[in-house]
């Protein structure tokens, strides 16, 4: 008897009636899961013109860095500029985070799915760390110089750079699905 046929049996056995259920269907594709997790990490971004978020992956599948852009550590959000021409002295890039929050010893032969392609700096972080894929799903930079160069140093480098298409437009995250009757009760936290 074959594994699945003794699984069958098994269930008959407790219960007559029981029919033996398929797994469903509609669940999110890893590379779709892994961008989701880059797209709500770019939810904590305080920039009110672009949140970008990264999410870094092994060869695993697990996830071991996610990062958004933010002012460093000790700066504050509140005091440091966030205008245009300004903030860039200061913000800390998505990718670079992501690699600097790794809970891996390091990140060598990661892919990294990103909102955005990966600005020059960025890429040369990349690079450095070992991470042989980039995947993204914007490329609004591209005409910039920063981006012209960094596509040129990650394809010299032999870093992977896939376009991504999502195979869904919105993921919906309801916090109230598994609650029968009462919508949930909101507790107040410091963010
Ligand atoms: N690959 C990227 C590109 C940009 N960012 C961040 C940095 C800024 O907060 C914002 C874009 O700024 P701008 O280029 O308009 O000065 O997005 C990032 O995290 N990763």
């Amino acid at each position: 008897m074959n594994l699945s046929e003794s699984l069958a049996n098994m269930s008959i056995q407790n219960d007559n009636t029981e029919q033996i259920q398929k797994k469903r269907e509609d669940y999110i594709g890893w590379t779709d899961y892994f961008m989701a997790v880059a797209f709500l990490a770019a939810k904590r971004s305080k920039d009110p013109h672009f949140q970008v978020g990264a999410c870094i992956v092994n060869q695993d599948m697990r996830i071991v860095g996610v990062g958004y852009n933010g002012m460093p550590r000790g700066c504050s959000d509140d005091i440091y500029p966030w205008e245009k021409g300004k903030k860039k002295l200061y913000v800390c890039h998505a990718e670079m985070n992501a690699i600097l929050n790794k809970n891996s010893s390091d990140v060598w032969g990661c892919t990294i799915y990103v909102k955005l392609f990966p600005c020059n700096e960025c890429a040369k972080i990349i690079i450095q760390s070992g991470i042989k894929e980039v995947v993204y799903v914007s490329d609004k930079k591209a005409k910039k110089v920063e981006y012209k160069a960094s596509r040129q140093m990650l394809k010299d480098a032999g870093v992977i750079c896939t376009q991504y298409k999502p195979k869904v437009g919105t993921i919906v995250i309801d916090f109230d699905e598994d609650n029968d009757s009462s919508p949930l009760e909101t507790e107040k936290r410091s963010e």
